[in-house]
């Protein structure tokens, strides 16, 4: 069985039972949490030691995904909800993934916490709140040089253009908007560099 099939029979025994995430067919799984979390992967690649913070994890997306096929990526899966985190530390210790850990709490308030504030080199955050929300989230947790991505579906234009003030504010910069396609659906990668 390979990794995802261990992943998505784990996902699916779990979600039978408590409401984890709403992509529940294989093909579904594959394509909206596996393709596209992947989707991360030439961004990140140039740094494989590097420290990743997934916020707003949900049942694990991008981060579980990014710490199977980089082993030596550390990442920290967050979120805010009790149940997901207790799901992504049951896959973190079934698949097993050592280089992965799974925190609970409001991403707010962990980024003001010792071992959370300017420690990662980036933080990613797909579906979890608008641009100008994600700024702030996510500013805190980067060390200088670090790498803001969200993982948007539309409106990035307009959301951008919004999110100005708060960007510079935490001094994030804009760096680039990746685009691109998963299967027909347009999605984009914005990236903000911590000044
Ligand atoms: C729509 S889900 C997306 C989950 C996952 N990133 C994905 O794309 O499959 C949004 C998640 O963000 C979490 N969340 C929202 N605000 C948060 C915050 N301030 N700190 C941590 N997690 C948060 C919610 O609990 C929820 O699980």
């Amino acid at each position: 069985m390979t990794v995802y099939e261990k992943l998505f029979a784990l996902q699916t025994a779990y979600n039978a039972h408590t409401n984890i995430t709403r992509i529940s067919s294989r093909e579904d799984f594959y394509l909206k949490h596996i393709e596209d979390s992947l989707a991360l992967l030439p961004i990140i690649d140039n740094a494989r030691t590097a420290r990743l913070f997934d916020l707003g994890a949900g049942a694990g997306y991008p981060g579980i995904p990014l710490a199977i096929e980089r082993p030596e990526l550390q990442v920290t899966l967050n979120d805010a909800t009790l149940k997901k985190i207790k799901y992504v530390q049951s896959v973190i210790d079934a698949l097993p993934l050592p280089n992965a850990a799974a925190v609970w709490g409001r991403a707010e308030k962990l980024s003001q916490q010792k071992e959370h504030k300017g420690r990662y080199d980036f933080v990613a955050a797909r579906a979890v709140a608008g641009i100008e929300e994600l700024i702030q989230f996510a500013a805190p947790f980067l060390r200088t040089g670090g790498k803001a991505l969200f993982m948007k579906a539309k409106n990035v234009e307009t959301e951008i253009s919004t999110a100005k003030r708060a960007a510079a504010k935490n001094g994030l910069s804009l760096l680039d908007v990746a685009k691109y396609k998963l299967a027909e659906m347009d999605r984009a990668i914005i990236i903000y560099v911590k000044q």
